[in-house]
């Protein structure tokens, strides 16, 4: 039995054109002035020394460092430095309004149906844990955080790794045969299958035959109650 599903946003609850169009280009229009500012204030002061761990270069100036967010953000990397500067920077949109989270139309019902079925939901995310409470708690619908009884991010490890959904799974505190996990992409759910989660794959757009999983067009067409632990 299925007690709990965690969900991947871009391309699964959310349309990627709101995270492309919008989300990173508000971040990327930003950015540079923003880590000016706030470098020797906190929580920025932190997460630029986490980026100077994460290239090896503990040496790194501001506009060093300011430099390679750029090419990150170039080549969409889910850098966990570059996804917390990011959160920080989209708090201001949302809270003067220049954006509410993208949310397809088919997810809110169906999440509100399993919530009263007694499944747990959960959101994983390349996006920071704030970011992901943003999106939700100014989405189209309105806040839907309290729906969810948790969220991870890239602290929990990288969307692709195996090990991530182990993780995932121990702070759940289920065993992943009971956890459904949702995502657009392929190859995430590959690492979620062979940590033991059940899967199925959105597919928002363009068909994926590359992927062996169970696919479908929206949250409307999944029956967890269907899906053997
Ligand atoms: C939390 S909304 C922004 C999502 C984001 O920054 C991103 O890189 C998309 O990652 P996902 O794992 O949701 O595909
Ligand atoms: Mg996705």
């Amino acid at each position: 039995m299925i007690r709990a599903i965690v969900t991947d946003i871009e391309g699964t609850t959310s349309d990627i054109r709101f995270v492309h169009n919008v989300l990173f280009p508000y971040a990327r229009e930003r950015l540079a002035a923003f880590i000016t500012v706030e470098q020797y204030n906190e929580p920025v002061s932190t997460i630029l020394d986490n980026l100077r761990e994460e290239i090896a270069q503990p040496e790194a100036t501001t506009a060093e460092l300011i430099e390679v967010l750029f090419a990150f953000m170039d080549e969409d990397r889910k850098s966990t430095a570059l996804k917390a500067l990011q959160g920080i920077i989209w708090r201001d949109g949302y809270v003067n309004g220049d954006f509410k989270g993208h949310l397809y139309p088919d997810v809110l019902p169906q999440l509100e149906k399993w919530k009263s079925q007694g499944i747990d939901l959960y959101v994983y995310s390349s996006g920071s844990v704030a970011a992901q409470k943003l999106l939700f708690g100014y989405s189209d619908e309105g806040d839907i955080t309290p729906l969810f009884s948790g969220y991870f991010d890239t602290l929990v490890g990288a969307k692709r790794d195996v090990q991530s959904y182990r993780n995932i799974a121990t702070q759940i505190g289920l065993p992943p045969t009971s956890i459904l996990f949702l995502s657009d992409i392929h190859q995430e759910l590959d690492a979620a299958e062979a940590a033991g989660f059940r899967t199925t794959q959105l597919i928002r757009g363009d068909d994926d035959a590359a992927s062996h999983h169970y696919q479908v067009p929206s949250f409307s067409n999944i029956k967890p109650e269907q899906i053997p632990s």
